[in-house]
């Protein structure tokens, strides 16, 4: 069974300050919307330097904190970098492997994403994994082969146990941050694919358990039409997750009706 998860990815956004009151607002708006309820889980995804702040509002609540990068190596000379151990530290219960904007705006490679997987698992995160295509990959119909090799490189060292841990995210590089979104239609058919693949490299039992969102220009108008694909198990925000009362809007829209969430496995 695949709880929905809305997630939202802050990016780098928001003072210290800014952020406490934006994690507040989230949290009190979910307490009176839906009081004790377990039918979505909700993440927030600040920036780094939020975490701690963001992380004390979320303490004692559902909402988990998630980090969106991080590095291979628990600890060394890695000027910049922020390590597995360090964000377990911290509070964190996810952490985004492998966003767009890592892969194109700072060239994180394939590999590099497989190696950040393998520490987020190591470390007990639970991480978000980002595909999706660029528009000159869709215009020349090698968007799924695209997000297959993505895939592919990322999970290559992950055992099935491991693999069961995964929730990915499919975000057309194209509809991030841009107002244009893919079809409800195709990000259901797009997780399918990733579904068909996930069977093919570990099994049935994973394919199943696997949570696959979809992300890029998610707001609370065109939500519904996402969460009501079948393959479809929620959401990762960019924008709107930084006002919270649409985004709690959208939690409330994705939470599961009582009984057995989609998948059934
Ligand atoms: O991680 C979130 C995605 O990059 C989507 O961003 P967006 O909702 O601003 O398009």
């Amino acid at each position: 069974m695949r709880r929905p998860l809305m997630a939202g990815n802050w990016k780098m956004h928001l003072t210290l300050d800014a952020a406490q009151a934006l994690a507040r607002g989230v949290v009190e708006g979910l307490e009176r919307a839906l009081p004790g309820d377990d039918g979505v889980e909700v993440a927030l995804c600040p920036p780094f330097t939020a975490l701690e702040r963001v992380g004390r509002v979320l303490e004692g609540t559902p909402v988990a904190l998630g980090a969106q990068d991080l590095f291979w190596e628990d600890q060394g000379a890695y000027t910049g970098e922020v390590s597995g151990l360090q964000l377990v530290d911290l509070g964190c219960r996810y952490v985004i492997v492998g966003h767009s904007e890592r892969r194109h705006v700072f060239g994180e490679s394939n590999q590099a994403v497989q190696r950040k997987l393998g520490a987020a698992l190591r470390h007990g995160l639970a991480p978000i994994l980002c595909v999706g295509e660029r528009i000159e990959e869709r215009r020349a119909g090698r968007a799924d082969s695209w997000v297959q090799d993505q895939l592919r490189t990322a999970v290559a060292e992950l055992k099935p146990g491991e693999a069961r841990r995964l929730t990915i995210a499919y975000e057309p590089v194209w509809a991030i941050g841009t107002g244009e979104h893919a079809s409800g239609e195709e990000a259901n058919r797009m997780a399918g694919v990733i579904r068909s693949l996930l069977e093919e490299l570990f099994d049935a039992q994973v394919a199943a358990a696997v949570r696959i969102l979809y992300g890029g220009s998610v707001k609370p108008a065109n939500v519904g039409e996402f969460l009501a694909q079948p393959q479809v198990d929620g959401a990762l925000v960019g924008g709107a997750s930084l006002e919270a009362e649409g985004f709690v809007a959208m939690a409330v829209e994705a939470r599961a009706p009582k009984g057995p969430g989609k998948g059934g496995a």
